[in-house]
C-alpha cells in the first residue's frame, strides 16, 4: 500500500480553497479534512500552496516518432507534468503519421509505457492528413483513438470533410479541426493587417479560418457529429460558433493561451518566436476569445504545444517553423494574467483548464477532488514572484516568446493517478 499525505495546503472543493489535507492511498484519494494522520505514509507539506485538479490538455505535439531531436512522449510528458497536466492528448502529425488501427495501437501503447502522465492519441482523419482517404474509424476508435484530427494540414475539400464527419458521427468520438483555407491563406506568415505590413511580412487573412469553419459547422449541423474547433484565434469565429451552439449544433472549441494573451501589435520585429498557425490576430479578436470563453461558447483552453528545434525555428517569420511550445507555461501565465487581477476566477480557469476538457473529451481522467476519485492533483505556489526562465521547461523545445515574463504561479508538484511525477 503507498501513501501520501499532502499537509497543511489549500484544497480545491467546491470551487473554493479550502484549507486542508489530502491523503491518497494507491493511487486515489482516501480522505480529505483537517489534521489526517497516517502512520507510515510519506508526507509532502504544502503550507501555503494549494492543491488543484490535474489539467487535461486536449491538443499537444509530441513528434514521437519521426522528430525527437524537437521532442519525445517521455520529454513532452515531462513538459506536461511540469505544467500541471496530467492528461494530454497528442495530435498524429508524426512521422509516420498513423493511418491504421495497428500502427495507432502502437502509439498508444508507447505512451503509456514512455508517458509520465496519461498521454491519449488522436487518429488522423484521413491517410497521411494529406489525402483524401478516409482511415478506418471504428478500427482506430478500437485500437483507443480518443478523437480524430488531421492538425497542421486541416481538410481543405468540403466532400472529404462531409464524408469523414458522416462516418465519425458514427463512433461517438469527435473530430477535431484545424480551419484553415490553404488557398486563402497565400503564403501568409502572420496576421494580415498594419503590423504584418510595417514588418514587410506576407499577411495570413483571418477570413481564411472563418470561411472553413462556416463550411463546417454546416456540415456538422447535417450530419450530428462531434465537431471540435482547434485554436480559435479570431472575433467573428467566435460569434459563428456561438450561432451554431445556439442552432443546436453539436460543436465545441479550444482556445490557445497565446491567442488570449497575446496580438499582433506585440509583435516588435521579424522574430519567429511570434510565429504560428493560426496566427496572432488583433486586441480586439483576443478580446473576444475571452468573451467567448467566459459565456460558454469557447469550452476550454488547450496549448498547442508544438515544439521545434532551434534550426527548425530559423531566424525570421519567413524562414521559421510555425509553432510555439506552451505545456510549462500556460498556467503560470494564466493564472497571472486573468486570476490574479480579479478578470477571472480560479473556478472557471479549472473549468476551462481540466473538468471541461476531460469532461467533454470523455477522458475519464476523474479530475474532481473527491474520496475515491483517481488522484490526478497539481500542485502549485500561487503567491511566487519571479521570471519564466528556460529552467522551468522540460521539454526539448525552448520555442516561447514568454521567457521572462512575470508570473506569480510556481509549480510545486504534479501528481498522476497517485504517483509525484516530478
Ligand atoms: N500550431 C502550429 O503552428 N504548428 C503545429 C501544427 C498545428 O497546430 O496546426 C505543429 O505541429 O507544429
Ligand atoms: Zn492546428
Ligand atoms: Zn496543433
Amino acid at each position: 500500500m503507498t501513501q501520501i499525505l499532502l499537509k497543511n495546503g489549500q484544497v480545491y472543493q467546491e470551487r473554493q480553497l479550502v484549507p486542508g489535507d489530502l491523503l491518497i492511498v494507491d493511487g486515489k484519494i482516501a480522505a480529505i479534512g483537517e489534521h489526517l494522520e497516517q502512520p507510515g505514509q510519506t508526507v509532502i507539506d504544502l503550507t501555503g500552496k494549494v492543491i488543484l485538479p490535474g489539467l487535461v490538455d486536449v491538443h499537444v505535439h509530441f513528434r514521437d516518432p519521426g522528430q525527437t531531436a524537437k521532442e519525445t512522449v517521455a520529454t513532452g510528458s515531462a513538459a506536461a507534468a511540469q505544467g500541471g497536466y496530467t492528461t494530454v492528448c497528442a495530435m498524429p502529425n508524426v512521422t509516420p503519421v498513423p493511418n491504421t488501427p495497428v500502427q495507432l495501437a502502437k502509439l498508444v501503447q508507447a505512451n503509456q509505457e514512455q508517458g509520465q502522465v496519461s498521454v491519449c492519441q488522436y487518429a488522423p482523419v484521413t491517410v497521411d492528413e494529406t489525402t483524401e482517404q478516409l482511415v478506418d474509424f471504428a478500427g482506430m476508435q478500437a485500437a483507443g483513438a480518443i478523437g480524430f484530427s488531421n492538425d497542421g494540414v486541416g481538410i481543405q475539400s468540403a466532400k472529404t470533410m462531409y464524408d469523414a464527419m458522416v462516418g465519425i458521427a458514427k463512433t461517438g468520438l469527435p473530430l477535431a479541426a484545424h480551419v484553415e483555407d490553404h488557398a486563402l491563406m497565400a503564403g501568409g506568415v502572420m496576421n494580415a493587417g498594419p503590423r504584418a505590413q510595417a514588418l514587410g511580412l506576407p499577411g495570413a487573412v483571418s477570413v481564411a479560418e472563418t470561411s472553413q469553419l462556416a463550411r463546417d459547422l454546416e456540415l456538422a449541423r447535417v450530419t450530428g457529429v462531434h465537431y471540435h474547433v482547434c485554436h480559435v484565434s479570431t472575433a467573428r469565429s467566435v460569434a459563428l460558433i456561438r450561432r451554431a451552439k445556439a442552432d443546436g449544433v453539436h460543436v465545441t472549441a479550444e482556445v490557445s493561451p497565446h491567442h488570449l494573451l497575446l496580438n499582433d501589435e506585440m509583435i516588435q520585429a521579424d522574430d519567429p518566436l511570434f510565429k504560428m498557425n493560426p496566427p496572432l490576430r488583433s486586441s480586439t479578436d483576443a478580446q473576444a476569445l475571452l468573451a467567448g470563453l467566459q459565456d460558454g461558447t469557447i469550452d476550454m483552453i488547450a496549448t498547442d504545444h508544438a515544439p521545434h528545434t532551434k534550426a527548425d525555428k530559423g531566424t525570421s517569420f519567413t524562414d521559421g517553423a510555425f509553432g510555439i511550445t506552451g505545456l510549462e507555461t500556460a498556467f503560470p501565465l494564466l493564472y497571472t494574467k486573468l486570476v490574479a487581477p480579479g478578470t477571472v476566477s480560479l473556478a472557471d480557469l479549472l473549468d476551462w483548464m481540466s473538468f471541461n476538457p476531460s469532461r467533454i473529451f470523455s477522458l475519464l481522467t476523474a479530475p474532481k477532488l473527491h474520496v475515491g476519485s483517481i488522484a490526478n492533483l497539481s500542485l502549485w505556489d500561487l503567491e511566487a514572484d519571479r521570471q519564466l526562465t528556460v529552467h522551468d521547461l522540460k521539454s526539448k523545445g525552448t520555442n516561447t516568446p514568454f521567457l521572462g515574463t512575470h508570473v506569480v504561479a510556481e509549480h510545486v508538484n504534479t501528481i498522476c493517478a497517485g504517483q509525484v511525477v516530478d
